[in-house]
């Protein structure tokens, strides 16, 4: 399997060098030079694997020859042995066509540790293989921090720069991160948006002064790595609610475009999928985008649901690419006309290729809470406030009445306990997995939201 940017001019790389590329050094993002299939009786062939094993199936045709079949056996293992459940993404029913796919029973109760459990060990594997190092700088808004860190944190190779928006994420997603001690760990808030840090750390990619000294690595989605574990379980979903014989829709809440990307990668490698569903909160770039092809920056407004207070969607790129044609070169064209306006326009190639599979709806606050307490008061489920966005767009938007509608329950509600309060009433205890996070002292770096003055720091402290 050989992966090319979406700009079109960054060398191809295989599956262990896109892993440790992260970023294409064109500034776009790798995706395979062609799509796998999986046959509808392939597909029917994994009803009922453990995830572990449904994982190994699935990524196997990504991986290439990069592993074999015994050794991605061995990582996927290791990844889903740290699930607190045994399905690992469990499925959960609230009425006769809704149900929540929880992904929230990793180590940091968010879907990140789905992909970032795995992404772990394909660093070390991939890095003792050549000897070599990786200085991993990330963003986040509030969830891949803490999975990255988690994933990551003590190992010999990998050191780890988490950026994160002072004060815009919630208090338990920044004591996550804050309260890792190990030597390679290295947490800064920023004054500004995730933006803000999401564009820094792709400047420092293309930053010679810091390449020429050290290997620049990704976890956030930009890294194919992370999409390709994600793909694995709206397998999982499908499997359990009769697929392939019968089509199933999703309600995503994104921000970066990444999980829902995943599902798009489900659909085109041979699992029928009636309906992607982008569920946005009011930062609705990907809203306005899907519906009348304006793909224009607002200013970032602070929520209840911070993990998608997101205005620049790292990921829309790759979709742009693979339903406008896959044209690296006019892509490149566009995306730098993005990035020097913050707007563009959708062709009606990418406006048409987008609409056969996607449908956005828009969340705000009201919305959010009031989904919240239809899970609670009609369900009896307490969700987060990004499911919440989720449920809220899985129930609003029309479909056959056969079709059931899965929303991914993206993060466990204890991260966000006073939104689940204020709507419900009822406040979530976080798992004892994670129980004494409140006594644990935290350390991190205050940055001013400068390129200058990450880069300066990262320089002076990276080993
Ligand atoms: N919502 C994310 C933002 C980063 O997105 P990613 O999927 O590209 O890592 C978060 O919670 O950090």
């Amino acid at each position: 399997m050989q992966y090319v940017s979406t700009r079109g001019s960054a060398p191809t790389l295989d599956f262990a060098g896109v892993t440790l590329a992260g970023l294409a050094n064109d500034g776009g993002l790798y995706v395979p030079a062609e799509w796998p299939q999986f046959s509808r009786d392939e597909i029917a062939s994994m009803r009922g694997l453990p995830y572990a094993e449904l994982a190994a199936r699935v990524m196997q045709p990504f991986v290439g020859d990069c592993l074999t079949p015994e050794s991605l056996r061995g990582l996927t293992a290791k990844a889903y042995g740290r699930f607190a459940h045994a399905a690992v993404t469990p499925l959960t029913q609230l009425d006769e066509r809704q149900w929540l796919l929880e992904l929230f029973h990793g180590p940091t109760l968010a879907f990140k540790d789905v992909a970032l459990q795995m992404l772990g060990l394909l660093f070390e594997e991939f890095l003792a293989r050549e000897d070599g190092t990786l200085t991993i700088v990330g963003a986040t808004s509030g969830d891949t921090g803490s999975a990255a860190i988690d994933a990551v944190a003590g190992l010999d190779r990998v050191e780890i720069f988490m950026l994160h928006p002072k004060g815009r994420v919630s208090d338990v997603q920044r004591r996550q991160m804050t309260t890792v001690r190990a030597p390679n760990v290295h947490n800064i808030a920023i004054d500004g948006s995730f933006d803000d840090a999401q564009a820094m750390v792709k400047r420092i990619f293309a930053d010679r002064d810091v390449t020429a000294k050290h290997r620049i690595g990704a976890v956030n989605s930009i890294n194919w790595a992370r999409l390709m574990a994600q793909v694995v379980y709206y397998f999982a979903a499908s499997l359990q609610l009769g697929g392939p014989e019968r089509e199933v829709a999703f309600s995503v809440p994104t921000g970066n475009f990444g999980d829902v990307f995943a599902g798009h990668v489900a659909e085109r490698i041979g699992l029928p999928i009636k309906r992607l569903i982008v569920a946005t909160n009011t930062n609705d770039i990907l809203y306005r985008a899907l519906s009348n092809g304006d793909y224009s920056t607002g200013t970032v407004t602070p929520t209840a649901a911070p993990s998608m207070d997101i205005q620049v969607s790292s990921n829309f790129e790759r979709l742009l690419f693979d339903v406008g044609g896959r044209d690296g070169i006019a892509l490149a064209e566009q995306m730098r006309g993005f990035e020097a306006s913050k707007a563009m326009q959708l062709t009606n190639a990418q406006r048409d290729g987008a609409a056969a599979l996607f449908t956005s709806m828009r969340a705000d606050e009201d919305d959010m809470a009031r989904a919240m307490r239809w899970a609670c008061e009609d369900c009896a489920e307490i969700v987060d406030p990004h499911t919440a966005i989720g449920l809220h767009a899985a129930r609003a938007v029309e479909l056959p009445h056969d079709v059931p509608v899965v929303t991914l329950a993206t993060a466990h509600p204890a991260k966000f306990p006073d939104a689940v309060e204020r709507s419900t009433g009822t406040r979530p205890s976080l798992p004892a997995r994670v129980g004494d996070l409140f006594a644990r002292e935290e350390a991190y770096t205050e940055l001013p939201g400068t390129y200058e003055a990450v880069r300066d720091h990262i320089l002076g402290h990276a080993a």
